[in-house]
């Protein structure tokens, strides 16, 4: 049968079990009972042959007996007849005729019926004289005999002599005158006991049969039971005439009624229901067998189909798998093999099997796949080995996964070895690394490998006690020759700077470009020494300087590129990979500062303001909460040197630091975003002061003006915040000034136009802090809603000694004032330039000259 189409038919045998077995008990129980009846009818048969045998032989003998016995009475008449009715010496004769006749109880003569002789006397005396003729028991026969002239048996009767006997009668006739006449009789007894004695019926019992010895009346009936030795006669009994003289004896002898016999036939009854059951349990057992074996059959076909199917199912699996699959044992002795790949073989596929690895693979990879079985034989499965392959001049990569499989412990462990074609994989892998860890253009690593690299180094510097170094190298010209030749030509100089950076480092060294135009090159495992170590950095440096100086040619024309170049030297521990990294390049950036072209080690001091900013940062955040910050207000005055508001200046109070000035920490909170928060507190605070003031007639006029970052003031909701907080604290607006920096208002120009021109809407005073050293234009200070022009205190303090900064604030109170803005000058810290600047027409003033920051009570000190 096909294997694919091959299907089971399981019959239904379970109905007609019980049927078969039920006609094999009835069938073999008909069977077993017309055997026990045919045997029983034989049986009864032979029985009654036997009882009939039986009866003959007793009847007969009875017969004989009585015949032979009675015949005696012929003598005796033929003697009474010879003596004329007298017998002469009877007892000699009688006695005579005992001797012929034993079994005769003795001889009478009787003339007319009485009983003149008797032999023998002795015992029979009490006979003599007995009337046969008128007894009352005897005469019926006595009469019989003498009327018939035939001998005749009377009895059995009881004898007055004592005991039952029968008695041959023969009526002895005499002529007389040509008559006949009646002489009397002669009688032989023969005692009853005797008879049947000698006759056996007795044994009769023996034979199991009973017997029964009736006289029969003249009509044929039974009239006299003589003996029996059984109470009840069956009624099939074999019944045999016993003719006696001038009368019937009847026998009947039948099998004795016993227990056992019908025991015996309820025995093979139950022998033939057993042997029907016997019949029906081996009929049910061969069904079931045959069922069972039908059943096994139905089994085996559907478990060698399932078989097939799996093996199908394995088959078309393997045929999908597209990796060379072997069964070897631990020796690598190949023992199956399957492969749909035919071309990635190292042999023909009929050469494998009975073969080890040794005979196929080369050193390298068989080695691997030798370390790939002991370790699935260890631990049960091994994967992720990979080993390389010259095939057809083409490098493949397998990678392998073995399995061991379960065999018994005399067996040598076996193992599934896959081996899996991976060179597709490898390639995209590497092609996927150069795209993750190299840079397309120059092919040197990228910023992620570099890191990776310095990471390594940091490590092996923390084993080998060794040092390191990092060169941060930036190309001085770069942007010129790419903005004047085009960046087809700026990639190709690149490339033409990674060859050099190459060239120029060791092995273990990495030269990698972390963007535009900035090269990094890492210097590892150099000796601890600190001072040798800078040298042969600096060393290196200097070298790629040179080469980098050595003219480039790019579209025929020679260029020459100049550097800077930033090394950092660094250890294990002290600093993390970032660090390192922004080490070396804010020495470059030393470099480039000192006049480009110059190689710079990373300065110390440099490094401990980031640390310091770094300090600060973390402490920024924590300011807030723990409510580190509080306001100072400087005085503003105007010409007349009265108070007409203040600014307020932010306060932080470190706990381990002190009191920090603001120009230190707002840097750093405007760098790491924290300026939003502490603006916002800023906001809060100052608001909360006016309305304070508020509540003070001499000081509600006071305005208050605050610093506002440039991150704040790009807040999308920045007006809200305000408007917010006006509405909180109940402030007119006017009282409150905001100083933005020059430098907001040169980038998105609209919204901060946008923001403004809210801003005035609500009423809120905007001055331009720091005015004169950013970038004023003309343009924006008219577009926008300007309160105040603010004079740098830098202008301020060289006033009086400096005619280009007297001349700068002129200039600024000019601008002012043809723009309809206010102008306040800070920093005023003497009369003389407070005097210079009133001459001047400035409007108002701040500086020490007129009061330091301080805390809002002793601002109002100046009013009051
Ligand atoms: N030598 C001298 N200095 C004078 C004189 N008069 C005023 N000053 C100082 O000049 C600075 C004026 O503030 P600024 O120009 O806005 O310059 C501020 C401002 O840019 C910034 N700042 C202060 N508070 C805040 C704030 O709440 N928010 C923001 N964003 N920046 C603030 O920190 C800067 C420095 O603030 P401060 O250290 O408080 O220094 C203040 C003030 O104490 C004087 O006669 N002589």
């Amino acid at each position: 049968m096909d294997r694919q189409t091959k299907s089971i038919v399981i019959k239904d045998r379970s109905t007609g079990t019980p049927y078969s077995v039920i006609v094999v008990f009835i069938v073999t129980a008909i069977v077993s009972m017309l055997i026990i009846w045919q045997v029983e009818s034989r049986n009864q048969d032979s029985r009654r042959s036997d009882l009939a045998l039986h009866a003959h032989n007793h009847a007969s003998l009875l017969e004989t007996l009585l015949n032979q016995s009675l015949s005696a009475n012929y003598a005796l008449a033929s003697l009474v007849r010879a003596g004329d009715g007298e017998v002469q010496h009877f007892s000699a004769i009688a006695a005579k005729l005992h001797q012929h006749y034993p079994i005769v109880s003795h001889f009478t003569l009787s003339p007319n019926g009485i009983v003149s002789e008797v032999y023998p006397l002795e015992g029979n005396e009490v006979s003599l004289g007995f009337n046969q003729l008128e007894d009352s028991i005897q005469n019926a026969e006595a009469l019989l005999a003498k009327e018939s002239g035939l001998m005749t048996l009377a009895g059995p009767v009881a004898l007055v002599q004592g005991g039952t006997g029968v008695i041959g009668r023969l009526p002895v006739f005499m002529d007389h005158n040509q008559e006949e006449r009646f002489w009397g009789f002669t009688n032989v007894t023969l005692r009853l006991e005797e008879l049947l004695r000698i006759a056996n019926l007795d044994t009769l019992s023996n034979q199991n049969m009973a017997y029964a010895l009736w006289k029969l009346s003249k009509d044929g009936a039974p009239s006299q039971l003589i003996s029996s030795n059984s109470e009840r006669i069956r009624s099939d009994s074999v019944d045999v005439i016993i003719n006696v003289p001038n009368g019937a004896w009847l026998l009947k002898v039948a099998p004795i009624h016993l227990i056992f016999e019908s025991g015996a036939l309820a025995l093979k009854l139950l022998l033939g229901l057993f042997i029907s059951s016997l019949a029906a349990l081996q009929t049910w057992l061969i069904i079931s067998l045959r069922h069972d074996r039908a059943f096994l059959e139905d089994r085996v076909t559907e478990r060698t189909n399932e078989i097939y199917q799996a093996e199908s199912q394995l088959r078309a699996t393997l045929d999908a798998i597209p990796d060379l699959l072997f069964e070897v044992d631990i020796k690598g002795t190949i023992h199956l093999f399957h492969s749909p790949k035919k071309e990635l073989l190292l042999a023909k596929p009929e050469d494998f099997i009975g073969h080890t690895f040794d005979d196929f693979l080369p050193d390298e990879a068989r080695v691997i796949c030798y370390s790939a079985l002991n370790e699935a034989n260890e631990k049960g499965f091994s994967s992720g080995k990979c080993y390389s392959l010259e095939i057809d001049n083409q490098c493949h990569w397998f990678e392998l996964s073995v399995s061991k499989k379960a065999a018994s412990p005399d067996n040598l462990p076996r193992f599934i070895l896959i081996s899996r074609d991976i060179t597709e994989r490898k390639t995209n892998a590497s092609s996927i690394e150069r795209l993750a860890f190299y840079d397309p253009l120059t092919g040197l690593p990228n910023r992620r490998l570099l890191l990776d690299r310095l990471q390594q180094a940091l490590a092996w510097n923390e084993r080998h006690e060794t040092k390191g170094a990092l060169l941060f190298i930036d190309l001085d010209n770069f942007k010129v020759i790419n903005d004047s030749l085009g960046h087809a030509v700026g990639d190709l100089l690149l490339e033409k700077v990674a060859i050099r950076l190459n060239a120029a480092i060791r092995k273990v060294d990495t030269a990698a470009r972390i963007g535009g135009d900035e090269f990094v090159i890492l210097l590892s495992d150099l000796p601890e020494d600190t001072h040798l170590t800078a040298l042969h950095a600096e060393r290196v440096a200097s070298k790629i300087a040179q080469l980098l100086r050595n003219p480039f040619t790019l579209l025929d024309n020679e260029y020459v590129v100049t550097s800077s170049i930033g090394i950092t030297l660094f250890t294990s521990g002290q600093a993390s990979l970032d660090e390192v990294l922004q080490r070396a390049d804010l020495a470059m950036y030393q470099a480039k500062n000192a006049g480009k072209n110059t190689i710079c080690f990373f300065d110390p001091a440099l490094q401990e303001q980031i640390d310091h900013n770094l300090e600060l940062s973390r402490g920024l955040r924590l300011a807030l909460d723990y409510n580190q910050f509080f306001l100072e207000f400087q005085p503003q005055v105007n010409r007349e040197g009265a108070l007409v508001g203040a600014e307020a200046l932010i306060r932080w109070c470190h706990p381990e630091l002190g009191l920090i000035p603001p120009n230190r920490f707002i840097p750093v909170a405007e760098e790491t975003g924290l300026i939003i928060p502490i603006g916002d507190w800023v906001l809060k605070n100052a608001c909360k002061q006016l309305h304070i003031w508020k509540s003070h007639s001499k000081a509600k006029h006071l305005t208050l003006s605050i610093n506002v970052s440039s991150r704040q003031f790009s807040q999308s909701n920045f007006v809200e915040q305000i408007k917010a907080c006006l509405n909180q604290y109940e402030i007119d607006p006017k009282c409150l000034e905001l100083e933005l920096t020059e430098s907001m208002l040169v980038k998105d120009q609209n919204d901060v136009i946008t923001k403004m021109l809210e801003l005035s809407k609500l009423g809120i005073q905007i001055s331009l802090d720091d005015f004169g050293t950013g970038y004023s234009s003309l343009t924006y200070l008219k577009r926008m809603p300007i309160k105040q022009l603010k004079i740098d205190q830098s202008f301020v303090k060289d006033i009086n000694m400096d005619l280009d900064s007297a001349n700068l604030c002129d200039a600024i109170i000019s601008l002012g004032h043809s723009l309809s803005l206010e102008v306040i000058a800070e920093g005023v810290e003497t009369l003389d330039q407070f005097e210079y600047l009133a001459q001047r027409n400035c409007d108002l003033f701040q500086g020490y000259y007129f009061g330091k920051p301080s805390s809002a009570d002793q601002l109002l000190k100046l009013i009051f």
